[in-house]
């Protein structure tokens, strides 16, 4: 039988911070199971500030998808890009960078409620999955995120404060009709599109929520590869 060989996950979870049984203390079989959570914890989450990662995020999307279409409950997906941050980085360098991107999300994540995802997408970017949110209060939601970070100086590692803004594009789920995770995220991302074009530290929010299907949704809907017009 071949040995197994646990050193290198062990010391990524040690360093990452997780609890583990002691290998010589715990049966084999804990052990494998504390190590196989620990691992898959870790796969779901960004590195840098904790947050759900895209992976995860991709998944909570599917599944808020599918519940949208079975309840026909209303959701908001939002996609947060923090302004010109390379400026950020250009001017207080890559380290307060990463402070700013670890700040932000933690904000993020406070102003949401606890049913409510927030991930980081990649790079500043972050997107977060509102269940529940009915369309006549989006607006209001994705206002206050604008002007939460807004209105919060960040304290660098320097003493110095720093002001950052975000933009924000948002979409509601297509509500009784089945979607893709990659469907909805591209109908928030064309909105945060426009909030960046537009100037920037500012929502903009797809604005019905869709009741027209796309031919690709409705492949998916009625289970065929190419859509015939004449199912219309
Ligand atoms: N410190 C830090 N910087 C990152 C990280 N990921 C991406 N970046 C930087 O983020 C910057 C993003 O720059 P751009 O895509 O030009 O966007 P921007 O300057 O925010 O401009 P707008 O989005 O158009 O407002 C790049 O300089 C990347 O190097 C990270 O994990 N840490």
């Amino acid at each position: 039988m071949h040995e197994l060989k646990l050193e290198q996950a062990l010391s990524l979870l040690q360093h990452a911070g997780y609890p583990l049984p002691s290998l010589s203390d715990a049966p084999v079989q804990t052990v494998l199971q504390a190590l196989i959570d620990g691992l898959c914890d870790l796969s779901l989450r960004d590195a840098l500030t904790g947050l759900p990662n895209r992976r995860h995020f991709r998944a909570v999307v599917e599944r808020e998808i599918d519940r949208v279409a079975r309840t026909g409950e209303s959701a908001l997906l939002l996609v947060i890009d923090i302004d010109h941050f390379k400026h950020v980085n250009d001017t207080h360098g890559h380290a307060a960078g990463d402070l700013v991107i670890q700040t932000i999300g933690q904000r993020l994540a406070e102003c949401v409620r606890p049913m409510d995802t927030v991930a980081r997408f990649g790079g500043e970017e972050f997107a977060m999955v509102l269940p529940n949110c009915h369309p006549a209060y989006g607006e209001a939601v994705a206002e206050r995120i604008r002007r939460t970070v807004e209105g919060h100086a960040i304290r660098l590692p320097s003493g110095q404060e720093i002001h950052v803004t975000v933009s924000v594009g948002g979409a509601f789920a297509p509500q009784w009709v089945r979607s893709s995770a990659a469907l909805w995220t591209e109908r928030a991302d064309l909105q945060l599109y426009c909030a960046k074009t537009e100037g920037r530290n500012r929502v903009c929010l797809e604005q019905s929520v869709v009741s027209s299907v796309s031919s690709e949704e409705k492949c998916m809907l009625f289970g065929v590869t190419t859509w015939d017009d004449s199912l219309e």
